[in-house]
Order: structure tokens, then C-alpha cells, then sequence
């Protein structure tokens, strides 16, 4: 068995960057920036009115002061003329400022009669105008990697960047393995169980950016695996789940290696997990779960998810940990990392009493994993525990 830390650097040492790829906008919601992009245009491109009004010169500002209105600015239909002292063109929200002005009088602080507007006694004291590049300038650059937001994609439309370079998603087949498992909506037999780790890693994968492909469930004989690996070979990540321990049927790891995989490693210090198989095979990355559902969720969480990271360009971080005050008293660890289902909430971490890798329930009520060392002794309430967030 080695330690976790240690079957993640293999992980990582399997894996590499993919090439990026260019997408339409409308698609970049969610993916990774892969290079660094740069505004093609300044925004706003002109000074522009923040407010309807009237648009004047600065200098000319004060309580009673009375213009002359000469034209009118509205938002993509600028005013063409010169606005002197004296004089104000009627503007709109978004209007470029016609020559001449500096100053929006917001429209309520104005008597207009006829083509004369004259200004009330308490004015704002800002100008309402929005200097041209204020928000952003050509060249100014959003830097990759960067996982990107709605916000993002605005600010990308904003800069006219229409076509982005993104990390291309890493394929990752996913094989349920097993003669008890019909998928969810089919009429199980009386020995046999719904499968659902494949649902869930599919959407760990599909939240992390990847492309998950269910393949059908390989069940538990040699024809049935090679041919769930060959359907693969095009994956860049083969995932398999289940058949990884050492029972009779467990023929995972045989199987994978007939078919040419290099094994980086088998057995971890870590519980639930113990079974985890990585290795090379063809030009995908092998990786074996266990099969029980909360083993295969875990595994999920802190293998799967970085080796997704670094290959999107994201770096080569384990899954990000804080630290948390322990709500209750626990006692001593054994010889396997632990990543106990914890709930953190304001009185701090509570771990819950059933660990059994098979409750999904529990699993599902689980807002984070409280980590807990290879031999860490007994710990009080208010001790601080490292938690992972899932
Ligand atoms: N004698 C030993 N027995 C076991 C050991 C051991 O060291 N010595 N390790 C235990 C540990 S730890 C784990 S974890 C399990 C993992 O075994 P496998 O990876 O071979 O998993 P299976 O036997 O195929 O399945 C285990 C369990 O999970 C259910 N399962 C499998 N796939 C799915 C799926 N896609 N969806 C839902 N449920 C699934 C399966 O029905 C079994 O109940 O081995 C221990 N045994
Ligand atoms: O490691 Mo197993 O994954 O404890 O249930």
C-alpha cells in the first residue's frame, strides 16, 4: 500500500496538459481558457453618458444656469455638432458625449421649456459621464487557465472575442464492472442492484469539465472487459469501477494488463479506496476504482478531479483542503488515511457515525470529507481537522 499523496504524484506523472482548442463563445460557458486573450476594442469606445439627461460643459454647471438645447445624442446615434457654452444637447443612457460637453445633468434636476432647459438649485455633484476604456482597453488581457464564469463570457462578448482557445475536455470512459448491476430505470433480478457510482463520477466529470462516455456495464468475465477497453481505447482517461479487490470475480486488473496496461501502482494507504489501480494503457490513462459506491465517489473526489485539473492546464494540486474545528470528540486512526463523511456547519465538523464505503445516503448528506492522518491519535471537540469540500 502506498500513501495517497504518493498515488496522486503517479497520477499525475500519467497525465499531461491536452491541447487546447478553439470554440465559439455561446460554447465557453464553464471550460477552462487555455491562452491568455486580449480585449480587441476599448469599452465604452467613446465617453459615454451614464444617465438621460443633458449633456453640457462642466465649467457651465450651476443652480439656475439656463441652456440652450441643440441636438440630441442617443445611444448609437451620436450628436454630429459642437455643443458651446451656453448650450446642451439632450442625451440618452449610452450616448456617445457630443464635442463640447463633459457633464450629464441627470433629467430631473431640469425645468425644460420649449428648446431651453434651466437648471434646479441642489445638482448632483458627479458628472454622469463614463470615460472612454473605463471598463476595460484594447489589449487588456484575461489571463488563462481560468475556469470561465457567466460573467466571464460577458466580458469576453464586451471585448469582441467571438472565438475562444479553451483546454479541450478530456474523454473519460466510464465501465461499471459487475454481474449485479442493471442500470437505474431497468427491472433488477432479486441478486441484483441498481448501478449508480458510474452516475455519479460522470457527474463529478462533467462538473470538473471533462466528457464523461458511460459505456454499457461489462460484466464480470474476461469476453465482457476486453470488450468494454477496446469500446475505450480513444478515452483519455479509462475509468473502471468495481472488480478491483481480490475476490474471485474481481478480474479488473487482469484483464486491463492482458490488454497491454503498464500498472503505476495497486493498493493505497487510504480508506474508503484501498483497491485504486492506475496505470498506462495505449494512449489512455487507466484508472480502477473500487466498487463500493462511497470508495468509488471518494476516489472520485480526490484522484479523478486533479488528474482532470491538470489535464484542462489547471496545475497539479491535490483537492483543495481547509481546516475546521471538530464539532465533537473522535478517537485514534489506524494505518489507512481516512476521508471520513463529515458535515461542517457553525458549531464546526461532525463526523458521522456510519463509514461503511457502501451508504450513499450518508455520502449524500455529506457537505465535505474530514481527513484524518495515518495514525492520528484521539482528538477533542474544537481540535482542528482538515476537510475537503465536495
Ligand atoms: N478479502 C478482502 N475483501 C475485500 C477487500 C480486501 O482487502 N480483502 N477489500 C474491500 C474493499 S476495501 C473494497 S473497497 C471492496 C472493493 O472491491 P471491488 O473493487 O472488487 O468491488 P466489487 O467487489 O466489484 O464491488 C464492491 C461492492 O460495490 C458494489 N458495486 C460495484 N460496482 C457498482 C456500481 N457501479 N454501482 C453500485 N454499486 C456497485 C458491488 O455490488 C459490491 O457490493 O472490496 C472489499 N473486499
Ligand atoms: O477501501 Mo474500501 O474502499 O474501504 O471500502
Amino acid at each position: 500500500m502506498i500513501p495517497v499523496n504518493e498515488a496522486l504524484d503517479h497520477l499525475f506523472a500519467l497525465v499531461s496538459p491536452l491541447p487546447s482548442e478553439t470554440v465559439p463563445l455561446a460554447e465557453a460557458f464553464g471550460r477552462v481558457l487555455a491562452q491568455d486573450v486580449a480585449a480587441r476594442r476599448d469599452q465604452p469606445p467613446f465617453a459615454a453618458s451614464a444617465m438621460d439627461g443633458y449633456a453640457v460643459a462642466g465649467a457651465d454647471v450651476a443652480p439656475g444656469a439656463t441652456f440652450d438645447v441643440v441636438g440630441e445624442a442617443a445611444a448609437g446615434h451620436a450628436f454630429a455638432g459642437n455643443v458651446g457654452s451656453g448650450q446642451a444637447a439632450r442625451i440618452f443612457t449610452g450616448a456617445p458625449m457630443p464635442a463640447g460637453t463633459d457633464w450629464v445633468v441627470i433629467q430631473e434636476d431640469v425645468d425644460r421649456v420649449d428648446n431651453t432647459i434651466t437648471l434646479c438649485d441642489t445638482l448632483e455633484t458627479k458628472s454622469y459621464v463614463r470615460p472612454a476604456g473605463s471598463d476595460f482597453k484594447n489589449g487588456d488581457q484575461i489571463k488563462a487557465p481560468r475556469v470561465l464564469s457567466a460573467s466571464d463570457v460577458a466580458l469576453l462578448a464586451a471585448m469582441n472575442i467571438a472565438q475562444v482557445p479553451m483546454a479541450r475536455r478530456p474523454v473519460v470512459a466510464i465501465i461499471a464492472t459487475g454481474d449485479e448491476l442493471v442500470q437505474p430505470g431497468e427491472t433488477p433480478g432479486p441478486d441484483q442492484i441498481i448501478a449508480s457510482n458510474s452516475y455519479g463520477l460522470a457527474a463529478l466529470v462533467e462538473g470538473a469539465g471533462g466528457h464523461a462516455r458511460m459505456l454499457p456495464i461489462a460484466r464480470d468475465n474476461v469476453p465482457a472487459l476486453e470488450l468494454a477497453f477496446d469500446l475505450s481505447a480513444d478515452a483519455d482517461l479509462i475509468v473502471t469501477i468495481g472488480g478491483a479487490s481480490v475476490g474471485d470475480h474481481d478480474l479488473v486488473g487482469q484483464v486491463a494488463e492482458a490488454k497491454g496496461m503498464e500498472r503505476s501502482f495497486y493498493k493505497i494507504a487510504m480508506r474508503p479506496g484501498k483497491p485504486l489501480m492506475a496505470g498506462r494503457m495505449g494512449n489512455s490513462v487507466m484508472i480502477g476504482l473500487p466498487g463500493n459506491p462511497v470508495s468509488a465517489m471518494v476516489c472520485g473526489h480526490i484522484f479523478l478531479l486533479p488528474v482532470i485539473r491538470k489535464m484542462l492546464g489547471q496545475g497539479t494540486a491535490p483537492a483543495p483542503r481547509e481546516t475546521a474545528p471538530l464539532a465533537h470528540d473522535i478517537g485514534p486512526n489506524g494505518i489507512r488515511e481516512h476521508y471520513t463523511r463529515a458535515h461542517i456547519g457553525p458549531d464546526g465538523v461532525t463526523i458521522f457515525d456510519r463509514q461503511d464505503s457502501a451508504l450513499l445516503t450518508v455520502l449524500a448528506d455529506a457537505n465535505c470529507l474530514a481527513v484524518r492522518p495515518i495514525g492520528d491519535p484521539a482528538r477533542s471537540a474544537g481540535d482542528k481537522i482538515d476537510i475537503i469540500r465536495i
